[in-house]
């Protein structure tokens, strides 16, 4: 069964639709992500999710479940602005928070200084908030959000602000969560992190879904329209082939737009006939570009 499902929720903030008719599953151990352009309607659904505003019609299931009280132990929340109190010290707050969501006083500090420790910064335990960078803010509120160790977790930008030493830290903490059975609902404007991390997706645009399902279900829907090629030197008449509609010349090669597959054999053929190729791909549309097109094409 589902961890979480949502099935045909809207919310209206008066007349504005902001979440038209959402949908989606996350199972238990999923990285599930929940893109959409800005104002798309992603908070709002993470809200109605965390119980902190209720659905105008569908509903939300928690293992099958609809909402109670309970759940609250249950789920953590990393928000996208800084949810942590800067005049407080790390371990007053994360230890109160973790204690309202159900942990005791010991058992929250003993979680806190696992979390310190891994993160290699036992020292911030004394340190308030606003005495720490932007990025190790960020840390802590990501800490703040796992120290009762959730079942759901719900991150909004979690990597935002961090160095790529730290993004690898967290995605690694976040892929080791998953192992350990919590479904965890991503969102983010980074589309790399999420081919990383997640294999379901939704994206939204302007409250509606757009783009749902498997990451390499989707891909395949879409046209493969770019081929990296690399050869020793030059290559002639690359731009006048069938098919051919961009060539841009890179340090040690070609990266080229087609619009039929005919067109990548014909530019095989042309770079052998002049030398050698030492690289040739037909690359997949990545889900940057899929994210573009179809929010590009619902504003249509
Ligand atoms: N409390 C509110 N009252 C009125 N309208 C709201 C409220 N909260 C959100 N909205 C509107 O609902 C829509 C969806 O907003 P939401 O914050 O969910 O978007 P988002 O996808 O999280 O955007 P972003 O990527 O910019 O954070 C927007 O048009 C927003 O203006």
């Amino acid at each position: 069964m589902e961890a979480l499902q949502l099935k045909q929720v809207v919310k209206q903030y008066g007349e504005k639709t902001a979440v038209n008719g959402i949908s989606l599953k996350v199972e238990q151990g999923e990285i599930y992500g929940l893109l959409g352009a800005n104002g798309a309607g992603k908070t709002t659904t993470m809200r109605m999710v965390l119980g902190l505003i209720y659905p105008d019609e569908g509903s939300i299931l928690y293992n099958g479940k609809p909402y109670s009280k309970e759940l609250q132990h249950l789920m953590g929340y990393l928000p996208e602005e800084r949810g942590l109190y800067p005049k407080v010290k790390v371990s007053d707050q994360i230890i109160y928070l973790a204690q309202l969501r159900g942990m005791s006083a010991s058992e929250a500090d003993k979680s806190l200084k696992y979390w310190l420790e891994r993160f290699d910064v036992p020292e911030y335990y004394n340190k308030k908030i606003e005495e720490l960078s932007k990025g190790n803010q960020q840390k802590m509120g990501f800490v703040a959000a796992v120290v009762h160790k959730p079942k759901i977790l719900i991150l909004d930008e979690a990597f935002s602000g961090l160095d790529p030493v730290n993004v690898e830290l967290l995605k690694d903490t976040v892929r080791e969560m998953r192992d350990l059975g919590t479904s965890i609902l991503f969102s983010t404007h980074r589309m790399e992190h999420v081919e990383e991390l997640c294999r379901n997706i939704t994206i939204l645009d302007r409250s509606n879904t757009v783009v749902q399902g498997d990451i390499r279900e989707i891909k395949k829907g879409y046209p493969r329209e770019e081929v990296v090629l690399r050869t020793a030197g030059e290559v002639n008449g690359l731009a006048e082939l069938a098919g051919v509609t961009g060539v841009q010349r890179q340090e040690r090669g070609y990266v080229l737009t087609i619009n039929d597959l005919g067109a990548a054999q014909r530019i095989l053929q042309l770079a052998v006939a002049q030398g050698e190729v030492e690289h040739f791909e037909i690359k997949e549309p990545t889900l940057n570009q899929i994210f573009i097109r179809a929010v590009g094409e619902s504003n249509e």
